[in-house]
């Protein structure tokens, strides 16, 4: 069965009808680990299953010394807060951390039908109404983040997990950023430095290296590109032609895409960060643009998954 991936419990919280029993902290000798689920740059995650509860988790394996030297030691305690912090159907459950003399763990949900990129390969491409199922999905999601003050910051397919139910969840929050409450707003909504995964990278983070909340909407853009067009818009035959492409905005629809996902991408791959639509916190304007006309916000998170169909 899977990890508790209906109520926000887990095995290791005391919950309010129990007395406060002492919550032991697990160790890798209560899990039986399985396959490798996926590969990150300071990271790996595998399958695992809690020996007590018999539930199915995602271990994220972190390997200390590899933390130490390459400096990303603000990142890991970045990533596990923020995790800890997020609390929404669309957002990837961090439930316990553990730690050995060589690596970190986290006992993570477990998205048994993996990478949103797995599926668009797999068909090709997401007909219009796969693909309005998933963008509301992604968009309530990043609406939640934002609201909570963090900015993901690397959205991109490969991230986007699916779990059970063929619902979305965001997770590699590695190189999120979490808004200080007084940066969320002002002048100083910008967080500096890194670079996300150049097909998805905004031209903001390009050219002043300041991502903001709007660099997620940019993501989003590209995102529903390639959901329907089976490719993202800007992809060069390297990164810096891939670069060049997104600060020229040298992209073109396909023939064929439809014309309300043409508009609504073409306010989203914008230049001007402020200029996108839902910028600003103002998402409900984007909620509002005809392509997701028909879109149940409400039961957005309970209705059933589409079945997948390619936009032939
Ligand atoms: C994006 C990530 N890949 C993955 N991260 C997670 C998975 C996951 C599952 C499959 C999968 C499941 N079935 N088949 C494939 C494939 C890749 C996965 C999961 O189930 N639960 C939590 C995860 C991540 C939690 C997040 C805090 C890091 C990278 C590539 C960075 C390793």
């Amino acid at each position: 069965t899977a990890g508790d991936t209906t109520s926000s419990d887990d095995s290791t919280a005391p919950t309010s009808s129990t007395a406060a029993v002492p919550v032991r902290k697990r160790t890798l000798a209560d899990y039986r680990l399985g396959r490798t689920l996926g590969e990150g740059s300071y990271s790996t995650v595998v399958a695992g299953v809690d020996l007590s509860n018999k539930r199915d988790y995602a271990i994220k394996v972190l390997d200390k010394r590899h933390i130490i030297r390459e400096k990303k030691v603000k990142y890991v305690n970045i990533e596990k807060n923020t995790l800890y912090k997020l609390d929404h159907p669309g957002v990837v459950k961090l439930y316990s951390t553990f730690q050995d003399s060589s690596s970190l763990y986290y006992v993570l949900e477990l998205c048994q039908n993996g990478e949103l990129l797995t599926f668009i390969k797999r068909l090709g491409s997401f007909d219009e109404n796969c693909t309005r199922f998933y963008a509301a999905q992604i968009l309530t999601a990043i609406e939640y983040i934002h609201h909570r003050g963090v900015i993901h910051r690397d959205l991109k397919p490969e991230n986007i997990l699916l779990d059970h139910r063929m619902y979305i969840k965001l997770t590699d929050f590695g190189t999120a950023k979490m808004l200080e409450p007084s940066e969320d707003g002002t002048e100083s909504d910008r967080a500096n430095s890194f670079v996300g995964t150049a097909e998805y990278v905004s031209p903001e983070l390009l050219t002043e290296k300041a991502a903001c909340k709007s660099s997620d909407l940019w993501a989003l853009g590209c995102i529903i590109y390639q959901l329907l067009a089976g490719r993202p818009p800007f992809k060069g035959s390297n990164e810096y032609q891939t670069f060049q492409k997104i600060v020229k905005l040298e992209y073109s629809f396909p023939a064929g895409f439809p014309a309300t996902a043409m508009d609504l991408v073409s306010r989203l791959l914008v230049h001007d960060p402020n200029e996108r639509l839902g910028a600003n916190n103002t998402i409900d304007k984007l909620k509002q643009h005809p392509f997701f006309d028909g879109v149940e916000w409400d039961e957005l998170w309970t209705q059933p998954a589409p079945r997948l169909m390619p936009y032939l």
